[in-house]
């Protein structure tokens, strides 16, 4: 099967997106990190922003969600017609409720799991949810070393979406590069989030097409 690659906008220049959502039109997805400065001490854009981004992009968006209750602020990425959106697990209150309202208004739902959350209390809700974003960085800012340790995580997901026969996207965001990409791979990723190995390579075409061979020769 072939890695979905989705470059994270947090690295292009935010007064030349339409630029650089060009640069990136040979991506699956586009990563979109809306973040609050309350869940990440870290702030970006809402959903005015990414209604733009949404309607100037070639390729649909993977919203990202670092803020604080999510319960009350994702369904309007949902409304607007993102392709995903992701909230986080420990921010949301009712996740397996938000989860069918985002499915009900036609988004695929996603649960992101900050390095330090367990995946234990998620494993038997695989179901719920289309895909489950394994944060390989600590969310809030780009450019930050992949952390290995977290990859038992993905061992387990894909174990639990095996026995329960669920189809879910196992997506990995954080330092990822050609070098981390195969580990991720390995353990059982497959959608991987770049951010800065794609904006900061002189050829982003190129490197999207770097990293899909790297993952690919491991996606299993
Ligand atoms: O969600 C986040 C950071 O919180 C990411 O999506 C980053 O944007 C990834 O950036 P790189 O680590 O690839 O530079
Ligand atoms: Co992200």
């Amino acid at each position: 099967m072939a890695a979905r690659i989705n470059p994270s906008i947090l690295s292009a220049d935010f007064v030349n997106m339409q630029r650089d959502l060009e640069r990136i039109a040979s991506a699956d997805y586009v990563h979109v990190d809306v973040m609050d400065n309350h869940f990440v001490p870290n702030l970006t854009f809402g959903p005015q922003m990414v209604e733009r981004v949404q309607a100037t992009s070639p390729v649909p968006l993977d919203v990202h969600l670092m803020i604080d209750d999510p319960d009350r602020w994702a369904p309007q990425y949902a409304e607007i017609g993102c392709f995903s959106v992701t909230f986080h697990a420990e921010a949301a209150t009712a996740p397996v409720t938000l989860a069918r309202t985002l499915r009900k208004l036609g988004a695929r739902a996603g649960i992101a799991l900050s390095p330090k959350t367990d995946v234990g209390a998620y494993l038997e809700l695989l179901p719920e949810f289309d895909q489950v974003l394994v944060m390989t960085v600590e969310p809030g800012f780009g450019g930050q070393k992949f952390l290995p340790h977290v990859m038992s995580k993905l061992t387990r997901l894909r174990e639990a979406a095996a026995r329960l026969g669920t189809d879910v996207w196992l997506e990995v965001d954080g330092g990822v590069t050609e070098e981390t990409i195969g580990i991720a791979a390995d353990a059982g990723a497959d959608t991987f989030v770049a951010g800065s190995s794609v904006f900061g390579a002189s050829d982003a075409a190129a490197a999207i097409e770097g990293l899909r061979s790297a993952a690919s020769a491991h996606v299993h």
